[in-house]
């Protein structure tokens, strides 16, 4: 099956070769398999104890911890990882080699076309704005912005605003839009870390207005209108008014904003007026074709 990649790697003239593995194999064995393609042969596995000896071969190495993941996720997470590695091209090509069917048995091989969108965020990316929120807390709100970009609230879409960190200086900038839900109330119910208060703020976001999110992950606000001059901004064209705000907090305060749009479901984060991070729903990002198999029949007419 390797030899097999191989030759539609060189034909194709892909990117690069992807070996998704269920665990440590002989990667001296392997370099030998793939000496011919000059592009890069990543090995993915789960456990990153498995991976060694396979960088020192030439190969490169991939932990996925995705042990109980289906096989199109843990190949998802892999094209995703190397992009973020830059060991493949974002729309590059790549010819996975797997075991589609049977655990422990190389028998599926796919030419993949990435899509150019494919963009998802990393620890990496991440770790460049942690100098004014700590990471705990960007990363709670920016998973649960891409959930509510992803999900919207009983089928219709939903946009809104996380301001993150240097609370105070944010709320001099900050009026209330309504009733805010939040205020007089007890931290164990703002605490934005904890999936229970996550669902509730997934319900008031599709109200008016901002969150005030602290640096350590309290919602001290919500529903804020947020009242900051626009002047000194780049912005790219056609983002509406939230996003402006969003991006105009980050240049009056050391916030960080994290900025679902409601027409596309796509969240940003802004820091001191730059966008830093676009994500576009990963469930969007890539099309797969679904697998369709059908064993034969047992004890069939043939
Ligand atoms: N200055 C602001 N502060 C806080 N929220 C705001 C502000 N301006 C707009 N919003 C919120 O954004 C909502 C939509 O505004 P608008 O359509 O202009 O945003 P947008 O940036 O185009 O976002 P989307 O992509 O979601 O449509 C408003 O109803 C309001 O809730």
């Amino acid at each position: 099956m390797i030899a097999v990649g191989v030759e539609l790697l060189n034909k194709r003239d892909g990117d690069a070769l992807l070996l998704l593995l269920d665990g440590s194999t002989d990667w001296i064995r392997i370099a030998g398999l793939v000496a011919d393609i000059e592009k890069p042969v990543i090995v993915a596995v789960d456990d990153p104890a498995d991976l060694e000896g396979a960088a020192e071969a030439g190969l490169v190495p991939l932990a996925l911890n995705k042990e109980k993941a289906p096989v199109l996720e843990r190949l998802q997470e892999a094209l995703l990882e190397a992009a973020a590695d830059e060991v493949i091209r974002p729309n590059g090509d790549v010819v996975a080699v797997y075991s589609g069917f049977q655990q422990g048995r190389l028998d599926s091989i796919s030419y993949l076309q990435l899509d150019e969108r494919m963009r998802r965020f990393t620890s990496r990316d991440l770790q460049q704005i942690e100098s004014s929120v700590p990471l705990k807390t960007i990363k709670a709100v920016v998973d649960l912005a891409v959930d509510i970009g992803r999900e919207g609230r009983e089928g219709k879409a939903v946009g809104t605003l996380f301001v993150v960190g240097d609370t105070r200086k944010v709320m001099e900038h900050a009026s209330d839009s309504g009733v805010d839900p939040y205020r007089g109330y007890n931290k164990s119910f703002r605490y934005l870390l904890d999936p229970k208060v996550q669902e509730d703020a997934k319900e008031i976001a599709q109200l008016d207005g901002a969150f005030i999110v602290s640096a350590d992950g309290y919602i001290e606000r919500s529903r804020q209108m947020l009242e900051v001059s626009h002047d000194d901004l780049k912005m790219t064209k056609g983002l509406g008014s939230r996003h402006w705000a969003a991006a105009a907090i980050t240049l009056k305060t050391k916030a960080v904003s994290v900025v679902v749009s409601q027409s596309t479901g796509t969240v940003r984060l802004y820091q001191n007026g730059f966008l830093i991070l676009q994500i576009v729903p990963t469930n969007k990002a890539i099309k797969w074709q679904e697998f369709s198999f059908e064993p034969p029949q047992a004890g069939g007419d043939d």
